[in-house]
């Protein structure tokens, strides 16, 4: 038994933490119509682990010695609990298999490595043996990016980075901090706070996934239009690799070639493991604000926010729901009385009058950070573009409840399944011309596969991480599943998605990496030598595909 904590075996998040409903009145009715779901019906139990058979492990005797011998007695784990929390990642497919017991390989021992020194030692242990490495950070993946190959005969190891969690160093003068690659987002935070410090980076799984995972899926948090994505915000890098440790120092810009930095940002472990890496930090905001705006309808509010992004103005999150997840986020309010209560319905009384069809209202989310004089200035420039575009201020409330709820949300994945629905998000970045017929091409495309399906079926959508050139649109879809293939279901909602990402010139994935999920689509998305590159990198680094083969290119 190691310190280091994991998620559910068979869900998100924490033991005993789940999604209620019971305080969110209009939650029960709302899922009954967008998907003919009654939410009061008993949740199905989720089996015992000991009811789950797990292959049993193919690590012998000696490899177990030796593998101890390098990372310590209890480090070299090979019971099924341990191996099972190791071979998913968190996304509707894995949830299902592990309800499933659908589990035809798994890594036959955990390392938890202690250092640097350990990770080259169990690397060059691998390339020796012939034997295959998962680097492993928080587990949170949604793209497949973990799973062992199912006919994969050689002994698979997970190296679980857990361990690996401090802070190095900090330069202050040049806002750059050295962490060790294992540490999950809220430590690293809590380091970084303690000096007045942070990095910014606020993805949805933030609670439970780690630096080295954003780097190696290429991450995108809620803040990136201040912050930078992980790939604007890693600078330096040191990575195991089977021929010796590679070392990115941690320069502003080089014209050194191509970028290697570059090269292993989104590599999935297929490069090499990441045990440091230097990144951006800031001084923590004297001021945090989050402001909610509604807009009359999507097209209008899809074009303020390409107005603000072109525009002087440079907020730290700009957000949009379309009219659907707008009667999301409504439903999954709690209860309330009193004045606030009163003050909504005044302002939607006062917005129907102006003509406005509460069903089509999209609801936004900006965000402001810096000195007080900062933030008044960048909220006055949005103001002035969102009042050009009719859109009216709802104040801080929505905001802070947002900021609330943001890291419960991955909880209702379990609690749909528990009642036999399922539901995963798909999400894409396209230039701002090609948004809007994308938008509604997806949207198509998912009806099109539920009525293939012959099921109600539902999706919604936000827009996030705005550029200057474009934003990335991000999709969550629902349907009551029929039981007896679930997957195969998914896969036909999915698929439907997925392809219209690509049809209409929007990329397989804006920041979820493409592991095994998406390699259908990474020749359509950067053609056929593009694929040939990336697939000599890692003939070239990795000849024995030692390294989590069969991630990002599925065809080898
Ligand atoms: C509910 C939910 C919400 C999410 N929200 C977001 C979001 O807002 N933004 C976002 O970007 N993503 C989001 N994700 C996806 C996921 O959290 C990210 O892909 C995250 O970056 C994965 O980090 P991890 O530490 O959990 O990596 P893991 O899942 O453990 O691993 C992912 C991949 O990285 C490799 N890897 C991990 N650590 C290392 C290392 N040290 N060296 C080399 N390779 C390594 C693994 O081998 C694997 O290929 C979400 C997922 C869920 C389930």
């Amino acid at each position: 038994m190691t310190d280091v904590a994991h998620m559910k075996w068979w869900g998100w998040g924490v033991e005993g933490v789940g999604f209620h409903h019971e305080d969110k009145p209009a939650f029960a009715p709302f899922v009954r119509k967008a998907v003919g779901l009654d939410v009061s019906t008993p949740p199905a139990p989720v089996d015992d682990f000991s009811s789950v058979e797990v292959p049993a492990s193919r690590l012998s005797d000696d490899a177990h010695t030796a593998l101890t011998a390098i990372v310590g007695a209890g480090y070299a784990l090979t019971d099924d609990l341990e191996r099972v929390v190791h071979t998913y990642g968190k996304s509707i497919r894995d949830l299902l298999r592990l309800r499933a017991h659908l589990l035809p390989r798994v890594p036959d021992v955990v390392l938890y490595p202690a250092d640097e020194a350990q990770v080259e030692l169990i690397v060059s242990w691998a390339v020796e043996n012939d034997a295959v490495l998962i680097p492993f950070g928080g587990g949170s993946n949604i793209s497949g990016s973990l799973e062992p190959p199912v006919a994969e005969e050689r002994v698979i190891a997970s190296i679980d980075m857990g361990r690996l969690r401090k802070l190095i160093e900090i330069d202050e003068y040049s806002g750059l901090a050295t962490f060790q690659a294992g540490v999950l987002g809220p430590d690293l935070e809590e380091q970084l706070g303690a000096r007045g410090w942070t990095m910014g980076h606020y993805p949805d799984s933030f609670t439970h996934s780690s630096l080295g995972g954003w780097i190696a899926t290429r991450s995108s948090g809620m803040q990136s239009d201040k912050y930078g994505d992980i790939a604007e915000i890693t600078k330096g890098l040191r990575v195991v690799q089977p021929g010796g440790t590679l070392v990115i120092r941690p320069i502003p810009n080089a014209s050194t070639g191509p970028s290697v930095r570059e090269a292993i940002l989104g590599s999935e472990g297929r490069l090499g493991i990441i045990t440091e890496a230097t990144v951006q930090v800031h001084r923590l905001p004297e001021r945090r604000e989050v402001i909610g705006y509604l807009f009359k309808d999507w097209e209008s509010a899809l074009v303020a926010m390409h107005d603000i992004s072109t525009s002087d103005a440079a907020p730290s999150i700009t957000r949009v729901s379309d009219a659907r997840e707008t009667g999301f986020s409504f439903a999954t309010r709690k209860a309330s009385t009193g004045i606030s209560s009163k003050v909504t319905a005044g302002l939607m009384t006062v917005l129907e009058k102006r003509g406005w069809d509460l069903d089509e209202i999209c609801l936004s989310f900006i965000g402001y950070e810096g000195s007080p004089s900062h933030v008044a200035r960048q909220k006055s420039m949005v103001g002035s573009v969102i009042r050009k575009h009719g859109a009216v201020t709802v104040g801080k409330g929505p905001g802070a409840l947002y900021d609330q709820k943001k890291f419960d949300t991955p909880y209702l994945r379990d609690f749909l399944l528990d009642r036999g629905a399922a539901a995963d998000v798909s999400e894409t970045a396209a230039p701002w011309s090609k948004l809007l017929p994308l938008y509604r091409n997806v949207r198509a495309a998912a009806d099109g596969a539920y009525a293939q399906l012959g099921t109600e079926g539902w999706i919604m959508c936000h827009l996030s991480h705005s550029a200057h050139s474009g934003a990335c649109l991000y999709f969550t879809f629902a349907f009551v599943h029929d039981g007896v293939d679930p997957i195969a279901q998914y896969d036909v909602v999915k698929s439907a998605i997925q392809s219209a990402f690509i049809e209409s010139g929007g990329t397989l994935s804006h920041h979820h990496a493409v592991g095994t999920e998406h390699a259908p689509w990474l020749e359509a998305d950067i053609s056929a030598p593009g694929v040939g590159l990336i697939q000599g990198m890692f003939d070239a680094i990795d000849p024995g595909k030692n390294l989590n083969p069969g991630k990002i290119i599925s065809s080898e």
